[in-house]
This record gives C-alpha cells, sequence and structure tokens, in this order.
C-alpha cells in the first residue's frame, strides 16, 4: 500500500489505464486468418491491432538478450516467457492513444493469461476464435510465404501442437465463462469477416467503458 502523497508510479499508471482500455483477444490455430482479418476490424470498428508475435519480432530486431531468446523461442514453436511478453504488449498498450485494441495471437497459455490479468488487469469483452481444421492450416502455413522462418514443416508441426496443448485449454477457459465467439474460418476471406462484422456489431465492443479484473 502507497502512503498517501507518494509520486505517482509506474503500477499507479497501470492501475488507471486498466480503466479505459477495452480489449478483445484474437486467438485461432497459426494461419487460421488472424493477421488477415484483424486490418478489417481496425478500418471497419476503430480498433488498435496489436499482434504480439509481431511485437515480438520486433524486439528480436532489437539486438537485446531478449532478443536472442525471443528467435530461439519462436523458432522451435515454443511460448515465450510471459513476463517479457506481456511487458512488451502492455508498453505497447499505454504507448497507444487509442485505448480499444484487439490483441491478436495472446494469451496462448496459462502463464500468460495468468501473467496478463496480474499486470494489465483488464478482462477482455470476449475472445474471436478463429475455428479452422488442422489441415487447412497446414495448407495455408505452407504456402503463407511470407519469409517467415518459423513456417517450415519442423517448426509447423511444433506450433500445431502447442497450440492444442497450450491455447486451446485458454479458449474453452473463456468459453466455459460465455465469453468465446467462433468463427468458422474455413471459407473465404470476405465470409469469415462477414461473420467477424455481425460479432463486432452486436456486441459493440469498448463502448460500455472498461471491464477491469
Ligand atoms: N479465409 C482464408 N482462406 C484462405 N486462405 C486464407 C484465409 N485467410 C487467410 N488466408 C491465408 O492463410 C495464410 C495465413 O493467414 P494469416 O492471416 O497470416 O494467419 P494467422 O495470423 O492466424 O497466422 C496467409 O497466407 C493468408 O493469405
Ligand atoms: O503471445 C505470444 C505470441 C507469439 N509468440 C511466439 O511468436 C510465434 C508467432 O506468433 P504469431 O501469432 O505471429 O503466429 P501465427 O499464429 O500468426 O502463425 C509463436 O509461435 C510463438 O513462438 C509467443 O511466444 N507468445
Ligand atoms: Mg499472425
Amino acid at each position: 500500500m502507497e502512503s498517501p502523497g507518494e509520486f505517482p508510479t509506474q503500477k499507479d499508471t497501470s492501475k488507471n489505464f486498466s480503466n479505459e482500455a477495452s480489449v478483445v483477444f484474437v486467438l485461432g490455430g497459426p494461419a487460421s486468418g488472424k493477421g488477415t482479418q484483424c486490418p478489417k476490424i481496425v478500418e471497419h470498428f476503430g480498433f488498435t491491432h496489436l499482434c504480439v508475435g509481431e511485437l515480438l519480432e520486433e524486439e528480436t530486431k532489437s539486438g537485446s538478450e531478449n532478443g536472442k531468446m525471443i528467435r530461439n523461442f519462436k523458432l522451435e514453436g515454443k511460448i515465450v516467457p510471459s513476463e517479457v511478453t506481456v511487458g512488451i504488449l502492455q508498453q505497447a498498450m499505454q504507448q497507444s492513444e487509442n485505448k480499444k485494441f484487439i490483441i491478436d495471437g495472446f494469451p496462448r497459455n496459462e502463464e500468460n493469461l495468468a501473467t496478463f490479468e496480474k499486470t494489465v488487469k483488464v478482462e477482455p469483452e470476449f475472445v474471436l476464435f478463429f475455428d479452422c481444421p488442422e489441415e487447412e492450416l497446414k495448407r495455408r502455413l505452407l504456402s503463407r510465404n511470407q519469409g517467415r522462418a518459423d513456417d517450415n514443416p519442423v517448426t509447423i508441426e511444433k506450433r500445431l501442437e502447442v497450440f492444442k496443448e497450450s491455447t486451446l485449454p485458454i479458449i474453452n477457459y473463456y468459453s466455459s465463462k460465455g465469453k468465446v465467439q467462433k468463427i468458422n474460418a474455413q471459407r473465404s476471406v470476405e465470409q469469415v469477416f462477414d461473420d467477424i462484422s455481425n460479432v463486432f456489431s452486436k456486441l459493440n465492443p469498448g463502448s460500455r467503458g472498461a471491464s477491469t479484473i
């Protein structure tokens, strides 16, 4: 507990921050279409897109020790330690003027979720889940062709395993709280976005003020 009259600390900032931020988590297997659809949500519904995989990628370019560690984790298809990921994510949220966020590809496991709840303290309005069969994910991963080091057959198998073992339980957790909006992701980009639009129009996230933990 702080004594009265102390200067605001970093912790104070995050407390205030969590009172105004509005969050939708976007989850789904690798190549289920998250990165394709998120810019459309930005354009139509005024959210800021935070792709956690890309934020981590930027950190690898900094040449820091964390950057090297992140590169190795990604190459092995593993989930980067949560204190690193959440630190980077929280910084991006605090630096944004817009406080309505779609957070793409996070939380990927229980540790991610617990760390986010403890430090960012924002309860997501809902989780958008891109449901897509594994065979389709594999087809898309092998033809994504964006020069990603982790889109190789060995890492792809590992990422699919990590998704099933660690991320599906997070989706099930939010499902038990009635917070999952499931989208059939094995259709055209336009059809998928039609369904997403219906969800955002119906639930109107970000309109009722923040939901804090
Ligand atoms: N609805 C879709 N149908 C077919 N291919 C798609 C669809 N949505 C995305 N893709 C393609 O699948 C690959 C993975 O999409 P991406 O948006 O990067 O997925 P994620 O961010 O979930 O990994 C890309 O090559 C993309 O062009
Ligand atoms: O919260 C996150 C998000 C991503 N990653 C790492 O970044 C990689 C790529 O994530 P991204 O979301 O870009 O992959 P996608 O699902 O789009 O293929 C993952 O395999 C993980 O190694 C992570 O460790 N924690
Ligand atoms: Mg992506």
